[in-house]
């Protein structure tokens, strides 16, 4: 087998476009698989692999306990490894609902979309509340003003 260093590395966000049973990609341990030859040959049935295509099966592999056998014959399908989502995949995937996704759930399988979008609203809310603080500090301001006067200025000028 040729070792992972010399395969392309792939985002999840790029596995996620592979979710067919034409074209069924999954990641396994941080290795990107393509399936769709081998999917018929699965001991454990295709449907299974077709319900996680484009997606981390990780823990559903793990989960079922498979056999140092079923480790052996993973490899024979790696095309890839796995590489962290760049910022641009992010924003066209948060844009577009393109990417990993759960049915049911909020849209957000990838814990890497999730992440930036939680990073986004916090410094949106940050923003404003900036905004708010500064606007909130001339009101008071104001307030001070038109009940005290500039009376410690005149003090301070005498
Ligand atoms: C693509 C990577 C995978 C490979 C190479 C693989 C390989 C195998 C092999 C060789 C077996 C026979 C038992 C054994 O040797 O452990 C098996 C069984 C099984 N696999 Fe997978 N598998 C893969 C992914 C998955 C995934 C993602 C699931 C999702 C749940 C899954 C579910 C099962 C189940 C339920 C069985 C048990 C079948 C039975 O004992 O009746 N497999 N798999």
């Amino acid at each position: 087998m040729r070792s992972t260093e010399d395969l392309p590395a792939y985002s999840s966000i790029e596995v996620a476009k592979h979710s067919s049973p034409e074209d069924a990609w999954l990641i396994v341990g941080g290795k990107v698989l393509d399936v769709t030859s081998w999917l018929s040959e699965h001991p454990g049935g295709e449907d299974v692999l077709l319900d996680l295509a484009g997606r981390d099966a990780t823990r559903e592999f793990e989960d079922v306990g498979h056999s140092s056998d079923a480790r052996s014959q993973l490899d024979h399908l790696v095309v890839g490894t796995l590489r962290p989502a760049t910022d641009e995949e992010l924003r066209i995937s948060r844009n577009t609902g393109t990417g990993p996704k759960k049915e049911g759930g909020m849209g957000f399988d990838n814990a890497e979309v999730l992440r930036e979008w939680i990073h986004e609203k916090v410094s949106s809310f940050r923003r404003v509340g900036t905004i708010g603080a500064v606007s909130a500090a001339v009101l008071i301001s104001a307030v001070i003003i038109k009940r005290y006067g500039m009376g410690w200025t005149a003090q301070g000028r005498r």
